[in-house]
Parts: structure tokens; sequence; C-alpha cells
């Protein structure tokens, strides 16, 4: 065993119902689980760790969805450094939002969008929630909606997150699941979308951005209602499902069986599922 096996990160593959065998491996290419004396990993530190192991699924000459958040952006700043290095070439990003958009410019990453590129290669982003069969809660950044037009458009969608994300079913961390609305008669809708899950003690509440509490607006000029849940909505099909139907409604943060592959940053290294 290496001498400073403390340093190096353990990485287990599994299939998403496996259960989890942690196996010794070498490091990630490139990717060194940062040398803290009190061996803690950040959370931070955790989700980098997460996103470069994903950026090895990365090709020359892939169409790439580039996601949103603080744990995507890790992933978008080391395709910025493979490419500025020569390891990558020929990448195509499709951003999933305006400030990842102008990460990937300043990165010097070749952008397009789904106009052009209507079939992407592969999409690395982020989750608010991860449940055990792969399905997420997505767009407590706000980004849900652009996300899901990309990502939904990928042959591969890799998510990246520390272990704090995994949840045992939707929800289930007690934080928001986020509803892109239009806001015309925003309360309505909200109020509306409450009384939906009325019998699992659901809260609807606009979000607001500042101290002067002005509604959040999207990319897409668009509000958020934000849903806390007291149980489990049960059937995310049925669920979604009666969400979309309300008029006022653009898109729910549920991404439904549309993750192939996850890999989660933990203390005790890297798991990847992939279903
Ligand atoms: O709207 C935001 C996106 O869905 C993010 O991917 C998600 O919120 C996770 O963000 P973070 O990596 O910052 O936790």
């Amino acid at each position: 065993m290496p001498a400073p096996y403390c340093r190096r990160f353990i990485v287990s593959e599994k299939s998403a119902m496996e259960t989890a065998i942690a196996v010794p491996s070498s490091t990630p290419s490139g990717l060194l689980a940062p040398p803290l004396s009190s061996g803690i990993l950040t959370q931070d530190e955790l989700k980098k760790i997460a996103a470069y192991k994903a950026v090895e699924y990365v090709e020359s000459g892939m169409v790439l969805g580039l996601g949103t958040g603080s744990t995507a952006k890790h992933a978008v700043d080391r395709i910025g450094e493979l490419l500025r290095q020569g390891k990558l070439k020929n990448i195509i990003g499709i951003p999933t939002s305006k400030k990842t958009h102008e990460q990937a410019l300043s990165l010097g990453i070749p952008l397009s969008d789904l106009d052009s590129h209507p079939v992407l290669d592969l999409a690395i982003d982020g989750a608010d929630e991860v449940d055990p069969h792969l399905n997420l809660v997505k767009g407590r950044g706000g980004s849900l909606l652009r996300e899901k037009m990309v990502e939904g458009a990928c042959k591969k969608f890799v998510v990246i997150v520390d272990e704090s994300k995994l949840v045992k079913y939707l929800g289930g961390s007690g934080l928001a699941l986020p509803v892109e609305i239009v806001p015309f008669c925003w309360n309505f809708t909200a109020v509306r979308l409450q009384n939906l899950f009325q019998t699992h003690g659901c809260v609807a509440k606009l979000r607001t951005s500042g101290e002067n509490g002005q509604p959040f607006v999207t990319d897409n000029r668009n509000y958020i209602v934000d849903l806390y849940f007291k149980e489990d909505i049960g059937d995310l099909n049925v669920a979604s499902d009666e969400i979309l139907r309300l008029a006022g409604v653009v898109e729910h943060g549920m991404f439904i069986g549309m993750a192939t592959t996850l890999i989660v940053a933990g203390e005790l290294g890297i798991t990847i599922k992939n279903k």
C-alpha cells in the first residue's frame, strides 16, 4: 500500500442499486486530494474532486453541456485548463446559464447553443439532492429550465455532488423543490402549487433576492416558487405531471430518470454509480 494512502482517493464503482464497495485505486488523473493536515476535506474540496473526476469522461471533439453552480464551476474551470494545455481539443460548450456562459467565455471555451447543436455528447452538472435511483432536485441556484433543456438533449449526463446531497427521497433534505413560473399573477400559481400537495404538508414560497425582498428573476425573466414538503411526495412522475399541468408553471426542478452517471465525493473517497 502506498505510504501517502490517506491522501489518495478511493474510487468505487457500482450500479444504481448495488451496495458500495470501496476499493483502493490510483488518484484520479491530474488530481490529488488536497493535503490537509487534519485529513478533513471541506465541502468545496469534495465538490472539486467530484468535478475533476467527471472531466475524465470528456474527450476531444465533444459537444458538452456545461452545468451551473458551485460544483459545476470546478468542472468548467478544469475543461478550460485542459483546453489551454492542449490536452483537450475541439470542444464545443453549451452553457446552462448566463453565469456559466460568462465563466466559459472567460476561459476561452468555444460556445454554441441547442439550436445549432440539438444533440450533445455529455453534460456535467451538480445537483441539490440525489435519491437512490439517481433522480435529482435541481434549481436552488435558479437555473433549472436551461439545465433541463440542455441535459435532456445529452447522450450522457454525469452528475457531480459531495455526499451531503444524497437523500432517501426527493424533498428529503427539507429544503426547496424549485418551480419556475411566469411572473403574471404569481401568487395565484403559488397557491395552486401549494394546494396540489396539501396532504404532504407543502408550503410554497416565492423566492426573493436582496434585502428589499424583490422577486428573484431567472435568466428567462421568470420567477421561482420554492416548495417545501413535510413528507415524501411519493410517485415523482405523478407529481411532475400535476405540477406541469398548471398553467403558469414553466418547469420544475425534479430531474427524473435523466442522470446516467453519478459521481459522489465523500470523506471515504469517490463513489460512481451508473444507471
Ligand atoms: O440552479 C442551480 C443548479 O441546479 C445547481 O446545479 C444546483 O443548485 C447545485 O448547485 P451547487 O453545486 O452549487 O450545490
